[in-house]
């Protein structure tokens, strides 16, 4: 992988205005994570509006999290107006194990193959069709685990599945990468993967999705371990995880990403 930090200089340099069709818990916390990254966020949900804004979206970062029968006909349409034009959109495929509602809503999302997927270890698993051990919205599964259910879903969609854990995954369905930052206290911190999905949604603008991918994810977890020092416990990390997230240099990334060919 080339330099990392060019991809975070690029993303910020564009600011790109992301349309995010996400949950209830997450909209908060993940618009202050992409303001904090340096994107321009915007969650706008409803069936009326949902494919409208993704004609002026440069991205679009679709999540089941909190799902609804009508939420699914603004993701379908959203998707598909990103998808016409060639833009990038993000899938989170959160607790996709739990429900038929989930399992139908994943299954037609994924025919409109999305840019990514960015799920943990249980949702990537489930989505793809396997036994996954986890069913809510926190892994159950290891990485490793997941690993051929990623390249599974990548070969399907012609896109990146990006599997996330104490080390993360990701890949085109050919070539894979591990990326080793992070911090095992963001995961006792609700929708820092929602969140994370949007930073990859932004990174992906204008960007090689593969590369975009692995780079957003390095960016991520290196502002994580940095937030660690600042903080005592999930509470005060989510604060200094902003602040981490909007302090980082490109050249901090570069020399910080831990990221190996797998
Ligand atoms: N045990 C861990 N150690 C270090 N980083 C982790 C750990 N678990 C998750 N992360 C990081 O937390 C972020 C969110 O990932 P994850 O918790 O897998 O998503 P989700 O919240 O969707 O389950 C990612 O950057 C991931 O690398
Ligand atoms: C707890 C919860 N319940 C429905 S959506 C959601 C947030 C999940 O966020 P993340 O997958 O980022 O932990
Ligand atoms: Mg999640």
């Amino acid at each position: 992988m080339d330099d990392i930090g060019t991809y975070l200089t690029k993303m910020r340099s564009t600011a790109p205005l992301v349309q995010n069709i996400t949950n209830y818990v997450a909209m908060n916390i993940m618009a202050n994570v992409m303001l904090a990254a340096g994107a321009s966020p915007a969650m706008v949900h409803a069936r009326e509006e949902a494919g409208e804004f993704a004609a002026i979206a440069q991205a679009l970062s679709v999540n089941i999290g909190t799902l609804d029968p009508e939420w699914v006909s603004a993701m379908e349409e959203a998707a598909g107006v990103m998808a016409a034009a060639g833009k990038p959109w993000v899938l989170d495929p959160v607790a996709i194990g739990a429900t038929t509602l989930r399992q139908d809503a994943g299954a037609r999302l994924l025919a409109l193959k999305p840019t990514v997927i960015r799920g943990n270890a249980s949702e990537i698993m489930a989505l793809a069709g396997a036994d996954a051990a986890g069913r809510g919205a926190d892994a159950a599964d290891a990485v490793s685990a997941a690993e051929a259910a990623a390249r599974d879903l990548a070969g399907r969609t012609g896109g990146v599945a990006a599997v996330t854990g104490p080390v993360d995954y990701v890949t085109d369905g050919s070539e894979g990468w591990r990326i080793a930052n992070g911090a095992p206290v963001m995961p006792q911190v609700t929708a820092l993967g929602c969140s994370l999905t949007g930073i990859v949604a932004a990174f992906a603008v204008d960007q090689p999705a593969l590369a975009a991918t692995v780079a957003a994810l390095a960016y991520y977890g290196l502002a994580g371990e940095q937030a660690v020092g600042l903080s005592t416990g999930p509470g005060s990390f989510q604060p200094a995880f902003l602040d981490a997230l909007a302090a980082m240099t490109p050249e901090t990334l570069t020399a910080g990403a831990r990221v190996t060919r797998a």
